[in-house]
């Protein structure tokens, strides 16, 4: 869709994978709700049958569909860029929205800075300062908050990450996370809610890179070990396509009875496997914010998160891949029903559901023109020297 020929300004929606789908769809329906704003959803590509399901979870038809070029990372990004350039061409874009730390968000935000169309990045300013954990991510999501002009931070740790690195305050928004937004809007729309009498499943979800080879078997011998001494517990565990996940999963747990090993769930059966879970293991960024939501407590698969308000809320715990240490935490909680309480969050500590609305309202703002000089304004001082 071009909006040239309307008067609303025309903003590119860029997402590339299943993640940045969940949580720009939000803010792509609110900016359909707002006269002044004309939005374009584009798909990279770099996500391809997982995403394609997430697009019609959101009723979300992508005007532009890059083809996805090459097998590698660099013909994935040189194929993106090329492409992005001919959108960019095709009308003067008011504003370019990306959302995270992948590939497709900063080869976006590359492209609108390059034609120098303001770049608004959402989910702003989440930081671990180690450039090799999450890799390539961190040193992503960095790089794009150079080249933004405006920073949508979910929580306000984030907000003064980016403060201490120099944005303008002015320029740094807290909405809260858009994912949250996005959870609120299908449990309305389909009725989703906890439906389980009784403890519920472990959900287990893993896929990010620095945990591939002897991480994934340490966590895979964790959950046999549980699957085991617990032979009454349901695991259940969507296993990303990626063969590097997935073929070690299937060799480790495909034999238990009781691990349910399934292909990656739709969004909305997802989210009812996190509303019915007793309890999460996972190294995913998004479960860490949605499992607060239904007061599901985490033990995050990662050494460090950018996300360390769920640490502090009380609801997650670190465990890494320490097959030991998954254990103990586990076997922890199931004997401890106080423990497990509380970690059951109060309240999601990343946000209110608000978050897309924000961002429509600053974008607006951003867009508006300027204010005129009010008439009686006095005159400048050069014409006073001139008298
Ligand atoms: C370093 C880091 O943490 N970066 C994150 C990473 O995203 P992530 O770690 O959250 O990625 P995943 O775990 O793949 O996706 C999660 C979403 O997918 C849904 N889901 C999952 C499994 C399934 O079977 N069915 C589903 O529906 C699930 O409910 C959730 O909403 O990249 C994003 C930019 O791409 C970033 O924004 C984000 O910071």
């Amino acid at each position: 869709m071009t909006c040239i020929d309307e008067q609303p300004a025309p903003v590119l929606i860029i997402s590339g994978t299943r993640p940045e789908i969940i949580k720009l769809a939000p803010v792509y329906h609110a900016l359909r709700g707002a006269e002044s704003v004309c939005p374009v959803w584009l798909h990279t590509g770099q996500h391809s049958d997982m995403a394609v399901q997430m697009l019609d979870c959101f009723d979300i038809r992508p005007d532009h569909v890059l083809e996805r070029q090459g097998s590698t990372l660099l013909d994935f990004s040189l194929g993106c860029r090329r492409q992005l350039e001919g959108v960019m061409g095709q009308q003067p874009w008011s504003a370019v929205i990306v959302q995270g730390d992948t590939e497709s968000a900063f080869q976006g935000a590359l492209a609108g800075f390059s034609h120098g169309v303001p770049v608004l990045h959402v989910e702003a300013g989440l930081r671990t300062y180690n450039l090799r954990r999450p890799f390539p991510e961190e040193g992503l999501r960095q790089m794009i908050s150079r080249i933004s002009r405006l920073h949508f931070a979910p929580t306000l740790r984030a907000a003064q990450a980016l403060e201490r690195e120099g944005i303008a305050s002015r320029d740094i928004l807290v909405t809260g996370n858009t994912v949250v937004d996005a959870q609120l809007w299908v449990c309305e729309r389909h009725h989703i809610r906890r439906r389980v009498q009784g403890r519920g499943h472990i959900l287990v979800t893993m896929h990010r890179r620095e945990n591939w080879g002897p991480d994934i078997d340490n966590v895979c011998a964790a959950i046999a070990d549980i699957a085991r001494e617990f032979p009454w517990m349901t695991v259940l565990f969507p296993v990303h396509l990626n063969p590097v996940v997935r073929d070690p999963v299937h060799r480790h747990l495909g034999a238990l009875p009781n691990v349910h090993l399934t292909a990656p769930l739709d969004y909305l059966a997802m989210q009812q496997a996190i509303a019915d879970a007793w309890l999460l293991l996972t190294d995913s960024g998004g479960l860490q914010e949605e499992a607060p939501t239904f007061k599901v407590p985490l033990l995050v698969l990662r050494e460090e998160t950018e996300r360390p308000e769920v640490i502090d809320a009380g609801c997650a715990a670190l465990v890494g891949a320490d097959r030991q240490l998954i254990v103990h935490s586990l076997r922890h909680l199931m004997d401890d029903g106080e423990a497990y309480g509380r970690m059951q969050a109060a309240a999601n500590p990343f946000g209110d559901g608000q978050a897309s609305q924000r961002i429509v309202a600053r974008l607006e703002q951003m867009l508006a023109p300027p204010a005129p000089a009010p008439a009686h304004a006095a005159a400048p001082a050069v014409a006073a020297l001139s008298i």
